[in-house]
């Protein structure tokens, strides 16, 4: 028997964690699965996720398992916190879910698929919801005020699982725009890779509003030629979220920027690190997701650039200003 109460976190990033102990906050019962077993016994013994979220302790009433079907038994809820490039294998590996909110930011490589369609195609006729916003997971680990946006094309889930996940710190707002919030989510990754590498460049506070701005003009293009709305990138996701990423602070993404524009490369940066910067893949995916449906994305495409050693941070800003000028 399935309880609406009990949420199933799959996946124990950062953002799982997080998710898992703000599911428990918001009341009834949490399972985390982590796919290391080692991992997931030192969880549920020393009560911290070490690796990835080390200084919130776990709430004592949180279950952590290495065996999926415990993770999912009786569960009404799942939320899948895997990131988008291993969504696809870690699906395949998963007994029957129930309704899933997924909370990748990403495009995957190769596919150029956005989460939900990742899931849709391992799931037929799964119900399904995106969650995206301005959140780093120590602070709503930590119970700070944050607010993000739940996304369905079905209003019960949309319904159901704002009411199962908000409490008074965690504000979810519904949105019937899927498609849009993902688009925005993981293009936004994107963005602040630009942002980090013109403050790491030293090209100054001018620069980055105006790189953050026209990333904003091209996520709109894209997510409404893909069928989504601009209003959604105007709101939590979209214009929400590029304003945490590309100011700085705890983003990976960013610091990747920053770290690119002071020179050093991808590999080397991306190799040193134990946790996932998404838009690294998902550059050249969105990439050509965008090619794919005709429109130009002229920071996505220098940020692809300069990830592939094709430019130079300069050069990549060089080849930004010299377009042929246009209307805003
Ligand atoms: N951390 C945040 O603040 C935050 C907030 C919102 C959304 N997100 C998004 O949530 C997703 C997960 O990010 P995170 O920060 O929790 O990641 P993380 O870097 O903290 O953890 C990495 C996760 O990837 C998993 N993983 C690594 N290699 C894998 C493999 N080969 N197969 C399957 N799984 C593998 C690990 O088990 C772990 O769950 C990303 O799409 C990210 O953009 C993160
Ligand atoms: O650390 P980042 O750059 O992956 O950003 C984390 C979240 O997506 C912020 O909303």
């Amino acid at each position: 028997m399935s309880s609406p109460d009990k949420v199933a976190v799959i996946g124990a990033g950062a953002w799982g964690t997080a998710l898992a102990i703000q599911a428990l906050r918001a009341g009834g019962e949490v399972s985390l699965w982590a796919r290391d077993p080692a991992r997931a016994l030192a969880m549920q013994a020393l009560r911290v996720n070490a690796r990835h979220l080390a200084d919130t302790p776990l709430p004592p009433e949180l279950q952590v398992t290495a065996d999926p079907a415990a993770a999912i038994a009786g569960a009404g809820l799942a939320i899948l916190a895997v990131p988008t490039q291993h969504l696809g294998a870690v699906l395949a590996e998963l007994p029957r879910l129930p309704p899933s909110i997924v909370v990748a930011k990403g495009v995957e490589a190769g596919t150029l698929r956005f989460p939900l369609e990742i899931l849709a195609e391992a799931r037929p006729g799964q119900p399904s919801a995106i969650l995206s916003g301005p959140n780093f997971a120590h602070e709503v680990a930590e119970g700070l005020p944050a607010a993000a946006v739940l996304a369905s094309a079905d209003p019960a889930l949309r319904e159901a699982a704002t009411t199962r996940l908000s409490s008074p710190n965690f504000r979810l707002y519904g949105g019937a725009d899927p498609l849009g919030v993902q688009v925005a989510g993981a293009a936004k990754n994107v963005a602040a890779i630009a942002a980090g590498a013109a403050i790491g460049a030293g090209l100054g506070e001018n620069a980055r509003a105006a790189i953050v701005t026209r990333a904003l003009a091209e996520i709109a293009r894209l997510a409404v030629a893909l069928g989504g709305r601009a209003d959604t990138v105007a709101g939590l996701s979209g214009l929400g979220d590029l304003m945490l990423t590309c100011a700085g602070g705890a983003s990976r993404n960013f610091t990747l920027g920053l770290a690119l524009g002071q020179g050093r490369t991808a590999a080397e940066i991306l190799g040193a690190r134990t946790s996932v910067t998404e838009g690294a893949a998902t550059a050249p995916a969105l990439l050509a997701r965008a090619a794919r449906a005709g429109v130009d994305m002229p920071v996505c495409g220098a940020v692809t650039a300069v990830l592939e050693g094709e430019l130079t941070v300069p050069e990549a800003v060089e080849r930004l200003l010299g377009r042929p000028r246009k209307a805003e």
